[in-house]
């Protein structure tokens, strides 16, 4: 896509979003290759927090659950987190985190398909998904099921006995991009009810969940949103299934009136009834002015830069004989997410290696370096200098015989 006709200096220079990383607190001397895993910190979301803690709950106490409707940024929050995702208004709300939510919408889907006893998935989809399957059923008893379904084949996979299908879009380790409508008609022409998990979706690039016809979603806000460490989740509920559906966590909140402080509970008849127990008020502030970021970019501009960012990456990678070290892990550019993913034995020693030479990228077992591609913040300049510094630790070998952290460290 890009041959080095172009500079750093000049892909910079004619880059529509490069204006975007005065955005972010960013630190010096450092260059983020992991937004995919905890995106920067948003000036809007800093001066949030003084705002919400300071203002709000120090001088506002219980009264700015009405005076800054703290009551409804579950919902106001959701609606925002919906424009990106290609959700209509009142589909998505925010809450919990996305383990939870597979749970919620785990149990309510299983309900409304009750003929069927499988929950289907990939056997490489993020653990929590499938650990929260795993939960589920060992309360669900002997008769439901998880079948794995492989990621290369899936359509081929689907067969009138799988009551849910629950796919993360982009493979957090590969960066593997599954074909959303294509899939999701598929299922729908077997009965199946569809789950995506949109953790390294949301914000990375254009989704389009009712276009696909898609039935349930959930996802994080602490990577490509930049809502912050812990950041809430969210969940989408297609609006023809508000009326049927119904997720076993019944709080209070999920309530249709929490106020009447009823001894019986009768749920919301919209995506809120998703909700459990109060909300994080200050996390959601944080995000909900974290997205305001995204106010004047679009998606197809993020995807495209993103996608100049890995191709320049490649082409200065292979210049600098970089590649020759490496297998690549992930599929083609068109085929993934907004990340590559790099195999080599010793790949936990060379993003520790990375790391101190300021370059923060991640190591996922058992050997890739996954480095991931944020286009708000991330310059051309910046893969420029991140290359340069990985060809000389791998050309020196500096990531030999280096003590660093234990492997269970975070990155
Ligand atoms: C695909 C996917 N699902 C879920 C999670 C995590 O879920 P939770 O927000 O519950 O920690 C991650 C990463 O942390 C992920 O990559
Ligand atoms: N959610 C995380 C956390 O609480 C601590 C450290 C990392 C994470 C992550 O987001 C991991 C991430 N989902 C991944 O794809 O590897």
């Amino acid at each position: 896509m890009i041959n080095k006709v172009f500079s750093a200096e000049q892909l910079d220079d004619k880059d529509p979003l490069a204006h975007k990383a005065g955005a972010f607190s960013l630190p010096d001397n450092t260059i983020y290759l992991d937004g995919n895993s905890l995106g920067p910190l948003p000036k809007s979301a800093e001066k949030r927090a003084v705002e919400v803690v300071q203002e709000q709950w120090g001088q506002g106490l219980i009264t700015s659950w009405n005076k800054h409707q703290w009551i409804s940024l579950p919902q106001q929050v959701g609606d925002k987190i919906g424009e990106l995702i290609g959700a209509q208004q009142g589909q998505v709300i925010c809450c919990d985190s996305i383990s939870i939510n597979l749970f919620k919408v785990l149990s309510a889907a299983l309900k409304m398909n009750p003929r069927r006893k499988v929950i289907a998935t990939t056997r490489d989809n993020f653990p929590t998904d499938i650990y929260m399957v795993q939960g589920l059923l060992d309360l669900l008893g002997e008769e439901y099921s998880i079948r794995y379904v492989d990621e290369a084949s899936i359509s081929s996979q689907l067969t009138d006995d799988i009551a849910v299908l629950m796919l993360t879009q982009v493979n957090f380790r590969s960066g593997l991009k599954l074909d959303m409508k294509g899939i999701t008609e598929q299922a729908h022409a077997k009965g199946i009810l569809t789950l995506w998990d949109l953790a390294h979706s949301a914000g990375a690039f254009p989704v389009c969940l009712d276009d696909c016809n898609v039935d349930f979603a959930v996802g994080c806000s602490y990577k490509y949103l930049n809502g912050g460490p812990g950041a809430p989740a969210f969940i989408y509920v297609a609006r023809r299934h508000q009326d049927s559906y119904q997720q076993p966590l019944s709080g209070w909140m999920g309530h249709s009136a929490p106020f009447s402080f009823s001894p019986d509970y009768a749920p919301d008849s919209s995506v809120k009834q998703n909700l459990c127990g109060t909300p994080g008020v200050i996390g959601m502030s944080i995000l909900d002015a974290a997205l305001d970021v995204f106010d004047d970019v679009s998606l197809k501009a993020i995807d495209e830069k993103s996608k100049k960012l890995q191709a320049f990456f490649i082409a200065e990678a292979k210049r600098a004989g970089v590649l020759e070290h490496f297998g690549v892990a992930s599929p083609p550019i068109n085929c993934r997410g907004s990340q590559l993913a790099l195999a080599h034995d010793e790949a936990y020693a060379i993003c520790q290696a990375w790391i101190a030479e300021g370059v923060i990228a991640d190591f996922r077992a058992p050997n890739i370096l996954r480095i991931g591609f944020a286009p708000l913040y991330l310059s051309f300049a910046d893969v420029e200098k991140a290359v340069t510094r990985l060809a000389i630790i791998m050309n020196e070998k500096r990531y030999e015989n280096a003590t660093f952290q234990q492997r269970q460290s975070v990155t």
